[in-house]
């Protein structure tokens, strides 16, 4: 294990905590009841630890156990939260407005939308990749019926004012989804300061375990109305048909419990050697930094470096550490970034970057390393490509 490249690609996806790992094992074997069996201690016990489950997820974004509907993952919810509500309201309007710069996950349930002549309007990002607040104004129309904005960005890690996004949206009666899968457990959340009407979250990306999500789903001040996408025993209010997995959900629980408890710990620890690596990457010339400067999850560093091919600078690196230039979904496209590319990129420099994700298990001594090799690799892809 101990040779293995230095993992760098927390955004993609983390390891589970072993602490979490704990907590779900007895959910496999000894309390292995279907939450749903009313009629016998094994249905309880495992129903009674899904409620707690509920309780600290819920807490997590100050909403209600009520409001908590589980599902595979943020792909899931985001499809169930825009798919859902569009159906539920479509004799209102059929207008949604979404960014460039949000996940597959959110971009293709809209465009699914638009084959079937929903109008979808999908907003551009500025330098920094943050939104401009006057553009969604401006495209707000009285048969807008959603706006899915996400929280977090899974590439540059930038942030978007999802309170004034919130504001904006509940003056104008429209209602307002975010894909938090990158926020959850690394920023405050708060479903009633920040008057979001659904969210999504993941646990993998918080030291949890795959496949298992949840979408909220507001119940008051608007009752979020929204149709099922998956119809059959009626779980979940009958908005997300399925048995429940009490492992994986206790798991997304714990996951979440840990993380807010060392949010503020974390968060300044991960700022610091964020900013231990772009100060050791940005002695060397043409490097950029991708997104706005702060305004990003701690742990996220992503730069564009000038002078080098993409693919030749990852294969470079890999040896020493585990990077990725984008999404791990769309790793093996040859098109650059359309995040990059959202933010005024030449395609060349959003092809040539690297996406540094920063966790719980890395240590200063290892972001030093990586920022010697990834110094040595450049320069010396550099002085290859001035030699030919
Ligand atoms: C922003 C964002 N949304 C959605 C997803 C998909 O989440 P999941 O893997 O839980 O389906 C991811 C992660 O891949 C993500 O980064
Ligand atoms: S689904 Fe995870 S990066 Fe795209």
């Amino acid at each position: 294990m101990n040779n293995r490249p230095i993992y760098l690609d927390c955004h993609s996806t983390t390891p589970v905590d072993e602490r979490v790992l704990t907590a779900m094992l007895p959910f496999f074997t000894q309390h292995f009841g279907n939450p749903s069996s009313i009629n016998h201690v094994y249905g309880w016990e495992a129903e009674a630890a899904v409620k707690q489950a509920r309780t600290t997820l819920a807490g997590a974004i100050n909403a209600s156990i009520e409001e908590i509907v589980f599902t595979s993952g943020a792909t899931e919810a985001n499809n169930l939260a825009i798919k859902g509500v569009a159906e539920a309201y479509f004799s209102k309007g059929q207008h949604i407005i979404t960014v460039e710069t949000e996940h597959s996950a959110v971009i293709d349930p809209c465009k699914y939308l638009r084959s079937l002549g929903f109008e979808v309007t999908v907003l551009p990002v500025q330098k920094d990749g943050l939104l401009d607040l006057n553009q969604l104004e401006k495209a707000l129309r009285p048969e807008t019926i959603l706006v899915s904005v996400m929280a977090a960005n899974n590439e540059i890690g930038v942030l978007q004012p999802l309170a004034e996004i919130g504001a904006l949206c509940r003056a104008r009666e429209v209602l307002f989804h975010t894909d938090a899968a990158q926020a959850i457990g690394k920023i405050p959340l708060d479903v009633e300061a920040m008057k979001i009407d659904l969210l999504s979250m993941t646990a993998h990306k918080v030291y949890g375990p795959k496949g298992i999500g949840v979408l909220y789903v507001r119940r008051r001040h608007p009752r979020v109305q929204m149709s099922p996408q998956l119809h059959g025993g009626g779980q979940e209010r009958g908005m997300r048909s399925g048995t429940l997995y009490p492992p994986q959900i206790v798991g997304f629980a714990k996951a979440v419990e840990i993380a807010l408890a060392e949010l503020d710990a974390e968060s300044q620890r991960l700022i610091q050697l964020r900013q231990q690596l772009w100060q050791q990457l940005s002695q060397l010339d043409g490097i950029y930094l991708n997104g706005h400067p702060t305004l990003r999850l701690p742990g996220n560093l992503n730069i564009s470096v000038e002078g080098v091919d993409g693919a030749a600078l990852l294969l470079g690196l890999q040896p020493v550490m585990a990077v990725s230039s984008g999404a791990a979904c769309s790793s093996q496209a040859t098109a650059p970034s359309r995040v990059l590319t959202a933010l005024g990129h030449s395609e060349k420099l959003a092809y040539a970057s690297v996406r540094f994700g920063m966790g719980r298990f890395n240590s200063a001594a290892e972001i030093e390393r990586v920022g010697e090799y990834a110094i040595a690799t450049i320069s010396s892809l550099r002085r290859q490509t001035s030699l030919v």
